[in-house]
């Protein structure tokens, strides 16, 4: 799909109401699209809907009503959860090694990749260790590792700066940069407003469940009548 912009929509989203139970829904009309190389905020307060919003797109909500496209020629998208989810007795290169036969990544690419991101993040050291010893950050890191591995069309993440230190955040930014200048495009949720004012295109914010601004942070602010505010005090208004 093309846009008036130039650039392909790879992710396009309605919601038109989902939630856990038939009778409650927790979000109502929500949409947006992410372009190819566009990096869009999802942000809102706790409880907001935003990692009810991620649950729906990606299907995981059985009462949701819905249209969401991923329109990428790989067809492929990378959720990189808040929470870390991981296999007990697999090490970290283990992990690698089953998410990229699950991508259907060649072996020659899969070394490759993993060894890259294994230097970039600093965790060669622990590559043959089991994930269940290692840090907060660490565990945050192996999450992003397996996203990164399979280099998708669509990147969905969930929080991804609680628990990396700054030189993680910087090296996830910079693998971040580079995968939007191969044309990924990226949705992401945070908390951390002053860091998602620097590196967001554009923003959807959302407040009890619903949309009550998008656009860049020139909209938003205008959104908020907050002419040349931060992002944190238009959130602070419009929430
Ligand atoms: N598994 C669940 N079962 C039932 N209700 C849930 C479940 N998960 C979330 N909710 C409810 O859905 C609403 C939206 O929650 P959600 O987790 O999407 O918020 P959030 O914006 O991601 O918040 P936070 O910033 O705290 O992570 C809240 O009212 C929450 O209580």
């Amino acid at each position: 799909m093309e846009t008036g912009s130039g650039e392909s929509v790879l992710l396009d989203v309605y919601i038109e109401e989902a939630g856990y139970e038939e009778s409650h829904p927790r979000i109502r009309d929500i949409g947006f699209q992410v372009r190819a190389g566009e990096l869009l905020g999802l942000i809102g307060p706790n409880g907001a809907g935003k990692s009810t919003t991620i649950k729906t797109l990606l299907g995981l909500l059985k009462h949701a009503k819905t249209r969401v496209n991923f329109n990428g020629s790989s067809g492929r998208h990378a959720y990189i959860p808040e929470q870390p989810v991981f296999h007990d007795d697999l090490t970290l290169w283990e992990h690698l090694d089953l998410a990229a036969a699950v991508y259907g990544l060649d072996y020659e690419s899969f070394r490759r990749q993993a060894d890259r991101l294994l230097r970039q993040f600093g965790m060669e050291e622990v590559k043959h260790d089991l994930p269940g010893g290692f840090s907060k950050g660490m565990k945050q890191k192996m999450m992003l590792m397996l996203g990164f591995l399979s280099e998708p069309d669509v990147y969905i993440v969930d929080e991804p700066f609680i628990g990396l230190d700054p030189r993680a955040t910087k090296d996830f930014l910079r693998l971040l940069d580079e995968e939007r200048s191969r044309g990924a495009a990226v949705l992401m949720s945070t908390h951390v407003l002053d860091t998602a004012e620097k590196i967001c295109d554009r923003f959807i914010m959302i407040s009890s469940g619903k949309a009550v601004a998008e656009g860049t942070l020139a909209d938003i602010r205008e959104s908020a009548g907050l002419p040349g505010a931060s992002l944190f005090d238009c959130f602070d208004t419009l929430t």
